[in-house]
């Protein structure tokens, strides 16, 4: 499947890439790794806390690591760790982490302990990340599912980005700057989900997770 921009609404189509991603039951059930991108404001957040209200006992999610400083509301341990960046860095010098990257000016990783932990215990583990992450766990964790969260349009995802309030006009437009590289790369994923109806979007990520 190719993802394209089109003047308003983008041509993406909702998708299975062919790569088996309800085909088999037993090994999700053996602790499983999936991976979570989609360009910031599209709602990845919203559908992944939606599901995790659903389904508290079935799934676990990787708590990742920045350096960007917590938004109001946030706290250290729950939405992230917030490290500085001299932390960050001797984090990945010491080869903590299972991915990380660069992000409109601050460090984002996954830590690794806890996946591999997880994974051995049989888990379902989701780690929401950006493009150059998915990228690096495709790579490391080949059999990682990958799903990729793509917005109805430029434009929609733009009102939820300034909607949304937390971020300054600096760092919104990095973002929807950004948004163009990582919806360009939407095909590489197993899966595309529009996230234009959150309760659609959400019951299409339910069943490729396979979990009504
Ligand atoms: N389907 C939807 N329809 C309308 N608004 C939505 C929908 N999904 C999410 N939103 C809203 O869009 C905004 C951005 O959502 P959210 O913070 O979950 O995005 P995100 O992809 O997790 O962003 P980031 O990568 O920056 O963490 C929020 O205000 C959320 O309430
Ligand atoms: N590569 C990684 N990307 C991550 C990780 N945790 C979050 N993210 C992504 O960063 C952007 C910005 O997040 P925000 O909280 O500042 O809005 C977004 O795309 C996240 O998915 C990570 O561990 N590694």
């Amino acid at each position: 499947m190719q993802s394209a921009i089109t003047t308003e609404k983008f041509d993406i189509e909702q998708c299975d890439a062919g790569n088996n991603i309800a085909a088999d039951r037993e090994e999700l059930a053996m602790g499983k790794l999936i991976v979570v991108t989609g360009p910031s404001g599209v709602g990845k957040g919203t559908l992944l806390r939606n599901l995790l209200e659903r389904y508290p006992d079935r799934l676990t999610f990787s708590i990742s690591a920045t350096t960007r400083s917590p938004r109001t509301g946030e706290e250290h341990g729950r939405e992230y760790w917030f490290w500085q960046r001299a932390e960050f860095e001797a984090k990945v010098a010491g080869g903590e982490f299972l991915e990380w990257a660069e992000y409109a000016g601050n460090l984002y990783g996954t830590p690794r302990q806890p996946i591999e932990q997880a994974i051995a215990n049989g888990q379902i583990i989701i780690l929401e990340i950006e493009l150059e992450g998915a990228r690096q766990v495709a790579q490391s964790f080949p059999s990682a599912r990958r799903i990729f969260i793509a917005p109805p349009s430029m434009a929609v995802l733009e009102t939820r980005l300034r909607d949304r309030s937390t971020d300054s006009e600096a760092q919104i437009v990095k973002r929807l700057s950004h948004a163009q590289i990582e919806i360009a790369a939407a095909a590489e994923f197993d899966l595309t989900i529009v996230n234009d109806d959150l309760e659609v979007a959400l019951q299409t990520l339910e069943s490729a997770l396979m979990l009504p």
